[in-house]
């Protein structure tokens, strides 16, 4: 369903930009009404394989939940479409900082290697956020496989539902102080995002910054996203 929307998206140039920012906006992936169908699955049951209550492991204050397998169908398709769109710079990436994965075509086949080694657990999530919560910068990793990219969904409309909770970005560089970035979404938009670690180029070849993501708080309203990350979880 949105197959079409995704090959419509300039590939080489949002490539370029998450290869030289590490992150980039794909405007408009979902409709409003796509969104609002998303998020309205958050309190079925049935849908969740677990329920996190951030501020109980200090991750921050708000909650999420994991979603079980079969996925949503809007979900389980835009997980296979964007993989192989950004497998190609994934495995630039891992070549570039000296890692030896290198990642297959399809994603089918990634969640197979997934699967064999363990990580067997979905790891798409919904998350709400409602007012004077926020999301502490971490990292999305559940076990030795990591595909190094991930999208966010922005589900809500900023200014509407809700005000604050911007997505932010963090780069620690090393011996060097840490870069910042905010990235300005609308509802529907997604945000595609190194995971980890991911090579720049400097002076003398690359070096390697870690990455972090999180949430500012919300000041007000209630405000939800959908995280698709392609491994899956131990
Ligand atoms: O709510 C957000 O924008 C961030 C969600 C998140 O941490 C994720 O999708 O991994
Ligand atoms: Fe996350």
């Amino acid at each position: 369903m949105t197959d079409a929307r995704i090959a419509a998206y300039d590939w080489p140039a949002l490539t370029s930009e998450l290869d030289n920012t590490g992150c980039a906006v794909l405007s408009g992936l979902l409709t409003p009404s796509e969104c609002r169908d998303t998020a309205a699955l958050y309190p079925e049951p049935g849908r969740f394989r677990s329920h996190v209550i951030m501020a109980r492991h200090g991750f921050g204050k708000g909650e999420y939940r994991y979603f079980d397998y079969p996925l949503p169908g809007l979900l389980a398709g835009l997980r296979t479409t964007l993989y192989p769109r950004l497998a190609g710079l994934a495995s630039q990436w891992n070549e570039r900082m000296g890692v030896d994965e290198r990642f297959p075509e399809s994603h089918a086949s990634y969640l197979a290697r997934c699967h064999a080694a363990g990580q067997t657990r979905p790891t798409p999530l919904l998350l709400q956020y409602g007012p004077g919560d926020f999301n502490c910068l971490h990292q999305d990793l559940y076990g030795d496989l990591v595909f190094p990219i991930q999208v966010a969904i922005l589900l809500s409309e900023p200014g509407e539902d809700f005000t604050g909770g911007e997505f932010c970005m963090t780069e620690q560089r090393p011996r060097m102080q840490s870069r910042v970035e905010v990235v300005p979404l609308r509802q529907g938009d997604a945000v595609a995002f190194a995971v980890n670690n991911r090579p720049v180029r400097g002076t003398r070849g690359s070096y390697r910054v870690k990455l972090r993501h999180g949430v500012s708080r919300v000041r007000s309203g209630l405000r939800h996203t959908a995280g698709i990350i392609f491994h899956d979880a131990c």
